[in-house]
C-alpha cells in the first residue's frame, strides 16, 4: 500500500514563469490570475490582517534614507517588510528566489536580491501614478505585486492601473487585487497607480534588484 502524502503545491504556478518572461520581453509587464497558491494567500492575508488590527504597520513614505517623507497625498498604505519570520513568508520569498533564477536564466538580468513588503491600504487610500525606480532607487529592475484579498467586489475600486511606457496617459491594464493574482513589470519604465480603494486592500509589493552604488556609497537595501 502506498501511504498518501500531503504535498504542498508550488507557491507560484511554475507554468507562469514562462508566460511571465514572454510578457516582460514583449510588453514590459505581466498579469496572471490564479498564479499564487490560494492557501498561501490566505496565510499571508491573515498575517497582514493581524498586523493591521494590532496597529504594528509602518506608514509608507516616498524616497529612501534621509529623503524619506510621509506623503498621504501621494500614497496611503501602511507596510511591513517581509523578513522570513513565518512559514508563509518563507514560502513566498523562496518562490521569488526561484522566479529570480528563471528571470536571470532567460533574460541575463543579473538580479541579485529581492526585497518585499506587505501593504495594507485602508478604505480611501491610493497610490498616485509613479515609477518604482528613480534616482535613489535606481537599482530596482523588476517590480512584483502579489494580491491577497479573498474576494473583491467589482465596485470596490483599488485596482492597479498599468500605463503604456511611451504614452503614460494610455491605460493598458487594470488589475483587480484578488487573491492569487500576480503582476510583474519593468521598474524603470512602467508607470502604474493604485486607484482609491473602498475596502481594506492587502498586497505584497516586491522588487528584484541589481547592485548599484550611489554617490560612492554601496547601495543600501530599502
Ligand atoms: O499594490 C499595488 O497594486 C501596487 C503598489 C505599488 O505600486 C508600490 O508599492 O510601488
Ligand atoms: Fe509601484
Amino acid at each position: 500500500m502506498i501511504a498518501s502524502v500531503a504535498l504542498t503545491p508550488p507557491a507560484i504556478n511554475p507554468i507562469a514563469h514562462i508566460a511571465l518572461v514572454d510578457a516582460l520581453v514583449e510588453q514590459g509587464w505581466y498579469v496572471g490570475n490564479n498564479v499564487i497558491d490560494l492557501e498561501l494567500c490566505q496565510a499571508l492575508h491573515r498575517e497582514l490582517h493581524h498586523m493591521a488590527e494590532h496597529d504594528v504597520l509602518d506608514e509608507a513614505g516616498i524616497g529612501r534614507g534621509k529623503e524619506h517623507h510621509l506623503r498621504k497625498d501621494i500614497r496611503g498604505d501602511a507596510i511591513h517588510w517581509l523578513d522570513r519570520e513565518s512559514e508563509a513568508q518563507r514560502r513566498y520569498l523562496d518562490a521569488m528566489a526561484e522566479l529570480q533564477q528563471s528571470l536571470n536564466q532567460a533574460l541575463f538580468l543579473g538580479l541579485f536580491e529581492y526585497e518585499a513588503h506587505f501593504a495594507h491600504y485602508p478604505p480611501g487610500a491610493f497610490y498616485q501614478r509613479h515609477l518604482d525606480s528613480f534616482r535613489g532607487r535606481a537599482n530596482r529592475v523588476i517590480s512584483t505585486v502579489g494580491y491577497l484579498n479573498p474576494q473583491w467586489p467589482t465596485d470596490a475600486g483599488g485596482e492597479m492601473v498599468i500605463y503604456h511606457p511611451d504614452t503614460p496617459s494610455q491605460e493598458v491594464a487594470r488589475v483587480v487585487p484578488e487573491a492569487g493574482t500576480f503582476a510583474c513589470f519593468l521598474s524603470e519604465t512602467i508607470p502604474h497607480e493604485v486607484l482609491p480603494t473602498q475596502q481594506p486592500r492587502a498586497s505584497i509589493a516586491g522588487w528584484f534588484r541589481r547592485n548599484a552604488s550611489l554617490d560612492g556609497v554601496l547601495d543600501p537595501a530599502r
